[in-house]
């Protein structure tokens, strides 16, 4: 399988703070891969490197072998780099469907025409029925955004995600501040999207049952620097990992028989 993300020696300070130093990661497109470590080790600095919310000191940023270091945030999604971001893109007085419907627009040509011909209603309205079934949120079509509960607004939020044509899916803790009952859910729209085959899905996630649970690949970072990536069984196993990271109050909860 090609890589359809890859980072060279990419880098960013913030002042004298060296905050991501020299990461080398290579995403194999349809995988999912969970970005793990210690709080301020970098992993949501990464994360805007890699939508374009900032811009690195030193390195550069692949993303189907296009270099898009330079690209802006909107340029980035256009390629097909997505990021959720905790709610913020629902329009909270529109329903479900119109949400989607309106994501489904805005990333293709029907945006630009005043009267969309009725064929490409129907197929809007037939294309976000389909994000709306693997996101589980059927029967809740014409419910208004601003009345579903909170773990439903995280399912709306990825059906958008998907509505926009997005390839590369950047999930930073999409089970943050949602009930505990709401978090199977959750996981299981995120292995439907998974298996769909068509995704990638770099995951930054605190929940270890989780990141065990969906991962293909476990990369963890240190200090700002790529400490170790590989398969999850094995990278959770490994030495420098367990001394830099999991060791004392983490080990308990990531045992893996
Ligand atoms: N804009 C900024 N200016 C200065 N320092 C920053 C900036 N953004 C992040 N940092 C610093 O970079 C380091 C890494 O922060 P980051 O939020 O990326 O870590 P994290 O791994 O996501 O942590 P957490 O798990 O707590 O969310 C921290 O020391 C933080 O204070």
């Amino acid at each position: 399988m090609e890589n359809i993300l890859e980072t060279k020696d990419l880098s960013v300070s913030f002042g004298e703070h060296d905050v991501i130093k020299d990461v080398n990661l290579e995403i194999e497109r349809g995988k999912l891969i969970s970005i793990i470590g210690p709080n301020g080790a970098g992993k949501t600095t990464l994360f805007n490197l890699l939508s374009g919310q900032i811009t690195s000191t030193k390195g550069e940023i692949y993303f189907k072998n296009e270099n898009v270091t330079k690209l802006s945030v909107p340029l980035r999604a256009r390629r097909g780099i997505g990021r959720s971001f905790q709610l913020t893109n629902i329009f909270p007085e529109l329903t479900v469907l119109e949400n989607i419907r309106l994501a489904i627009q805005s990333s293709s040509k029907d945006y630009y025409s005043i009267f969309p011909r009725l064929s490409a209603l129907s197929r809007q309205q037939d294309e976000a029925k389909a994000y709306m079934k693997k996101c589980m949120l059927n029967g809740k079509e014409h419910v208004l955004a601003q009345d579903l509960a909170h773990g439903e607004k995280r399912k709306l939020e990825l059906a958008m995600l998907l509505a926009l044509k997005t390839e590369l899916l950047l999930l930073d803790e999409p089970t943050a501040g949602i009930s505990i009952e709401e978090i199977p859910a959750i996981l299981e729209v995120i292995e439907n999207i998974k298996k769909d085959g068509m995704y990638t899905i770099v995951l930054i996630e605190h929940k270890m049952e989780m990141v065990m649970h969906l991962s293909d690949i476990l990369v963890v970072l240190f200090n700002g620097e790529l400490l170790a990536s590989g398969n999850p069984q094995e990278i959770i196993k490994d030495q420098r990992v367990q001394t830099a990271y999991l060791g004392g109050l983490h080990r308990e909860s990531i045992k893996t028989g």
